[in-house]
C-alpha cells in the first residue's frame, strides 16, 4: 500500500535510576491518505514518546519513518522546513506556548508568512477564510489568545495547523483538557474537517471514547508496543488484546439500561 506515513520498527529506550525503560519497542503503523488512524493506550504506554519522535523533538533508537515519500528521520535544514508544512501537531494547549496577548490574527499570520502560504497582500482575507473553516468568523483575528475560551483556543490551534496545507495532523490528547460538551464539538470538527479536506489525521489519545469517535482504524498500545489494530468498529465491540479490553471497559456506559 503506499501510505502517507509509515513508522517501521521504531524502538526507543530511556535510562532512568539505573534501570532501562523500554518506551517503545519495535512500534510500527502505517497511515494512507484521508485516514485517520487512533492511537490509543493507558499512560505511560509510549504514546508521547511516538509522537515526540514525530515530531523530531526526540531521536530514536533503531527504526524508520517515512512521510510523504521522504525518510523523514533524516530530513534536514531546507528540506526538512518545506516537509514540515505538510505534517502538523495540535497539543493539549497549544497556544500556552503563545504571548498571551498575541491576537488571534497573528497567531495565524505566523505560518502563513513563514511557509509563504499566500502572497502577503492575500493574507488578512486568508486568516478569515481559516478561521470560518473551524467554526470562528473575521471578528475572532483581532481578540488576544488569553480571551478565548479553550474551545475557541483549540479551533484556532486547529486554524493554525491546517494553515500550511498539510495532509497530515498530529493530534495529541487534543481534547483532553476541554468539558464534555465542548470536546464534542472540536471533534466533529475534526471528522468534519477530515471528510471535507481529505487531510490524514494521527489522533492519540488515552481515552478510547474520543478516540473512536473521530478513527477509521484504531492501533492500541502497551507497554511499548502496539498489541491491537484494526477497523475502528471492530476493536471497540471486539477487543482481541488485554489492554483493548482494559481501555473499552473504561468508557463510561452511556446507556444503561433501567434495573
Ligand atoms: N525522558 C524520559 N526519561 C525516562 N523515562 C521516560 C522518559 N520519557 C518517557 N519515559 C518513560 O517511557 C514510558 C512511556 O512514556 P510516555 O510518556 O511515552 O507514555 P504515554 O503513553 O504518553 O503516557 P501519558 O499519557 O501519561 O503521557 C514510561 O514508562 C515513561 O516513564
Amino acid at each position: 500500500m503506499n501510505s502517507l506515513l509509515s513508522i517501521e520498527n521504531i524502538s526507543k529506550g530511556f535510562s532512568s535510576a539505573g534501570r532501562r525503560i523500554s518506551a517503545l519497542d519495535n512500534v510500527s503503523l502505517t497511515i494512507a491518505a484521508g485516514e485517520t488512524l487512533g492511537l490509543v493506550g493507558a499512560s505511560g504506554s509510549g504514546k508521547s514518546t511516538l509522537s515526540r519522535i514525530l515530531l523530531r523533538l526526540l531521536s530514536s533508537d533503531a527504526g524508520s519513518i517515512r512521510f510523504d515519500g521522504e525518510d523523514w528521520l533524516r530530513l534536514k535544514g531546507a528540506a526538512l522546513r518545506a516537509k514540515r508544512a505538510r505534517m502538523q501537531m495540535v497539543f493539549q494547549d497549544p497556544l500556552a506556548a503563545f504571548n498571551p496577548l498575541a491576537s488571534v490574527g497573528s497567531v495565524l499570520d505566523d505560518p502563513l508568512r513563514i511557509h509563504g502560504v499566500v502572497a502577503k497582500d492575500r493574507r488578512a482575507d486568508e486568516i478569515v477564510t481559516l478561521l470560518e473553516r473551524v467554526g470562528l468568523t473575521a471578528d475572532h483575528a483581532a481578540r488576544p489568545v488569553r480571551a478565548l475560551s479553550g474551545g475557541q483556543r483549540q479551533r484556532v490551534a486547529i486554524a493554525r495547523a491546517i494553515a500550511t496545507r498539510p495532509s497530515l495532523l498530529v493530534l495529541d490528547e487534543a481534547v483532553t483538557a476541554l468539558d464534555v460538551t465542548v470536546r464534542g464539538r472540536i471533534l466533529e470538527l475534526l471528522v468534519d474537517l477530515q471528510k471535507r479536506e481529505g487531510i490524514a489525521c494521527l489522533f492519540i489519545s488515552h481515552d478510547l471514547a474520543v478516540v473512536h469517535a473521530v478513527s477509521h482504524r484504531i492501533a492500541v498500545m502497551d507497554a511499548g508496543r502496539i498489541v491491537e489494530s484494526g477497523p475502528a468498529a471492530a476493536v471497540v465491540a471486539a477487543p482481541r488484546s488485554e489492554a483493548a479490553r482494559a481501555l473499552v471497559a473504561a468508557v463510561p456506559r452511556l446507556v444503561t439500561e433501567p434495573s
